[in-house]
């Protein structure tokens, strides 16, 4: 027995009484109306999957006018409801006009009762798919409005940022290929995702591939998909990043991690526009714009023989360099503060503030992890924190010696920046004790302290 509620619609009670002992046997709900005006009022029609609808109901007449006057009626009201015409007049054309207007199907009458039942079994299968469909396809858009969720907000007001936010709502319109460069932590990701929010595919997914945390042999397999068997794991076909990103934008991360092998592999991906799934030989088209970074010199890379120049070359149409934080110095205390309200909220500890010293400490460091070791910085100096204020030994900056860029002053200058913000930082910020430390008067100290902010 299906599950299924079926209207049958005739002005011949003969008619409706045989079809409502018919269909009875298969269906779980099987109703009958004599007089179509009712049809108007009908209880919850668009709880009914399927009408049968007659299409001559005035006595004499049978142009079949009245049959799709009904059809429209239904349509209107309930587009999803399938209905399915009767006639004991065969005219072709009748047929092909209430299908024009959306019916699923034709009966004529007398009906041979096996016919009628396909018919109306697989009107109901073709109703259900439909709405398995349209469920979906709203299930698919909720999904890409969560994977491309706005969480995060580009901070900053230096001109070095400014600029880089310029250049990416132009290239942002456009469907060229981007090559974002830049150390760990400044915000490349960020900057891809805010490329593909400015782009005309803005309602698709975005999607991240990270491809310096893939093995080599599963890379493949990551970015073009596999066909079941096609290896031990593989127990079922599965697409890869480049089918899933289809109409969307594709971000590959740490690009510079490639193996050339792999790195040929992508290229002839990007040049047919298809991907080949592993175990596979058929070639499956994808439409994507593709969005690379990395924090390697890749030009340097192609001269040593270790990065395809052609794929270099099909990657950077257009080349965003994201400069470090302390080249975007006016940036850092808005950064702090922006993470600040992040974290006092997510820790619920609002009120909390950075004092002056402590800022000075903030500003004078060089943060060679960027933007990511300044977000993890806040975090656990507004976590650690007890009281109100986030002083200077709340802000533990311990930059490792390997993963630093040379630090060791260059010049006086800048040996006397680091000795001033040293005593800072072991007086906790006072000024007075920092100026005895040194050997100057406090009033020397503000004044270099000064000097060095308006340069
Ligand atoms: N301008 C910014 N405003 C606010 N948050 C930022 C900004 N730039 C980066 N961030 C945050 O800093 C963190 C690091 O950024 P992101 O992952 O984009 O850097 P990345 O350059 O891609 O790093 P990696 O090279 O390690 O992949 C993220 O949590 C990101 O949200």
């Amino acid at each position: 027995m299906v599950n299924a509620r079926i209207l049958v619609v005739d002005d011949n009670k003969s008619v409706l009484s045989a079809l409502e002992i018919l269909l009875q046997f298969e269906f779980s709900q099987v109703e009958t109306l004599s007089n179509p005006n009712q049809l108007s009022s009908y209880p919850q029609l668009n709880e009914v999957d399927l009408v049968l609808l007659d299409m001559n109901f005035s006595a004499g007449v049978n142009t079949g006018n009245e049959g799709l006057f009904w059809l429209k009626e239904i349509r209107k009201k309930t587009p999803n409801t399938s209905v399915i015409m009767m006639t004991a007049y065969g005219a072709v054309d009748l047929a092909v006009e209430a299908l024009k207007e959306g019916a699923a199907d034709f009966i004529l009458k007398p009906w041979n009762n096996d016919k009628l039942m396909a018919t109306v079994k697989s009107a109901f299968q073709l109703r259900q798919s439909k709405k398995e469909i349209s469920r979906l396809k709203k299930k698919h858009s909720g999904l890409k409005q969560l994977i491309n969720e706005d969480r995060n907000y580009i901070i900053g007001n230096s001109r070095a940022i400014l600029n880089v936010l310029n250049l990416v709502r132009k290239v942002g319109k456009t469907d060229v290929n981007v090559l974002i460069t830049g150390e760990n932590g400044t915000g490349k990701e960020l900057i891809a995702r805010e490329l593909h929010r400015t782009s005309k595919r803005k309602n698709e997914v975005f999607i991240g591939v990270d491809m310096g945390s893939i093995s080599e042999n599963l890379l493949e397999s990551e970015l073009f998909g596999h066909m079941k068997g096609a290896f031990t794991d593989a127990k079922e076909n599965r697409m890869g990043k480049f089918e899933a990103a289809n109409e969307g934008s594709l971000f590959l991360d740490e690009m510079g991690n490639l193996s050339l092998q792999a790195q040929s592999k992508l290229l002839s991906a990007i040049q047919n526009k298809a991907v080949v799934r592993v175990g596979s030989n058929q070639a499956v088209p994808v439409d994507i714009r593709l969005i690379c970074a990395t924090n390697c010199n890749l030009e340097k890379m192609v001269s040593e023989g270790l990065f395809r120049e052609d794929l270099l070359y099909r990657i950077n149409t257009i080349h965003i360099e994201v400069p470090p934080l302390r080249e975007r110095g006016e940036d850092i205390l808005l950064l702090a503060d922006f993470f600040l309200k992040r974290f006092t909220q997510k820790y619920d500890k609002a009120g909390l503030r950075i004092n002056q010293a402590a800022q000075e400490k903030l500003m004078q460091y060089n943060w060679p992890g960027n933007i990511r070791e300044l977000q993890h910085t806040m975090e656990r100096a507004v976590i650690l924190n007890e009281g109100n204020v986030l002083k200077p030994t709340d802000f533990i900056l311990q930059a490792k010696i390997g993963a630093l860029p040379d630090t060791s002053p260059k010049t006086l200058d800048e040996m006397e920046q680091q000795m001033i913000s040293h005593a800072l930082e072991q007086h906790d910020g006072n000024y007075s004790a920092a100026a005895e430390q040194l050997g100057i008067t406090r009033q020397t100290l503000y004044n270099k302290m000064r000097k060095r902010k308006e340069k």
